[in-house]
């Protein structure tokens, strides 16, 4: 039996209905949700991405706009436009696109986003929350990744989960979100000796290492369920996973695709963030 193929592309555009009706709610009680996107540069791939959002957004009835700067900008000047975004209360989340050029500070510029607009999840202090299991903006790919698995009924406490990937935005918070669900989490890496001995045990395998065609079957169990968060371009200048497809496909019990997979949820759950920020930030004002 082949995979059942969990399709981002359909449970995001469900979710988004719902996160579409919670915008419509807030804007009886006199909110729109807004969203704020810091994009530096030209890269196309970013550009490409930062469209997506403002057309979701479009779509979810949240107010989006983008600030479009230039590869020079200085780390100072961009450090006061997240200020000046702070301090304005039709903006309920804050996004500052990455990867940011060398001369800019990642980590100053999430560190200045107030906690209360980081829809991201990136924020040290919402790591923090997220990792103590108390309430807080969860990172967007993950919270995708944890709401398709939940979609397809995939039991998750007491299994097995194999995170293959340990970077800050997906791999690390990822397993940290499936542990607070009660499975068992393992994090390999490109030091991990013997790899394929580890992910062949797991009953949830998470691949984000960003190499096309890093994983074949050889490295799963059968019907072992298998998320792919790749996102390579190939030869052909088509979107590719980490996973090869085809070869998966035959094995597991369930395969996400790319495109049509994660990346979609990332896109929903930044949505549901910013919704749930203005809901937030109403509460605050009205009690
Ligand atoms: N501050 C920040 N937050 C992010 O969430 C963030 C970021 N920076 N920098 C870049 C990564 C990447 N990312 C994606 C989101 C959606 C798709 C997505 O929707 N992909 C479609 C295809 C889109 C296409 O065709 O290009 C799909 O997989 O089906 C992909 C990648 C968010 N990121």
């Amino acid at each position: 039996m082949s995979a059942e193929i969990i399709s981002g592309k359909e449970l995001a555009a469900q979710t988004r209905l719902e996160v579409k009706e919670a915008a419509e709610k807030l804007a009886a009680r006199g909110v729109i949700p807004g969203l704020a996107v810091i994009l530096v540069g030209e890269d196309p791939a970013s550009s490409s991405y930062v469209r997506g959002k403002e057309k979701a957004c479009r779509e979810a009835g949240i107010h989006s706009e983008v600030d479009r700067v230039s590869v020079q900008i200085t780390e100072q000047e961009l450090l006061k436009k997240i200020d000046k975004l702070n301090k304005n209360e039709n903006i309920h989340g804050i996004l500052v696109q990455l990867p940011l050029p060398e001369h800019i500070s990642e980590d100053k510029i999430i560190e200045t986003i107030s906690p209360d607009k980081d829809v991201d999840g990136f924020h040290p202090i919402n790591i923090g929350r997220m990792m103590i299991g108390k309430e807080s903006f969860l990172p967007c790919t993950p919270f995708g990744i944890v709401h398709m698995l939940k979609s397809k009924n995939i039991k998750l406490e007491g299994s097995h989960a194999v995170i293959i990937g340990r970077s800050n935005i997906v791999g690390k918070p990822v397993g940290q979100l499936l542990l607070n669900e009660n499975a068992t989490v393992t994090y390999c890496h490109s030091r991990t000796r013997n790899m394929k001995e580890i992910t062949r045990q797991a009953d949830i395998l998470i691949v984000a290492v960003g190499i096309e065609n890093f994983l074949d079957s050889t490295f799963i169990k059968k019907d072992a369920v298998v998320i792919d968060v790749g996102i390579n371009r190939n030869t052909e200048g088509k979107l590719v996973g980490d996973v090869n497809f085809t070869d998966v496909k035959e094995k597991a019990s369930f395969l996400t695709p790319v495109p049509g997979g994660v990346g979609p949820m990332t896109i929903t759950m930044l949505l549901y963030n910013t919704v749930n920020s203005a809901e937030k930030s109403l509460n605050r004002k009205q009690g």
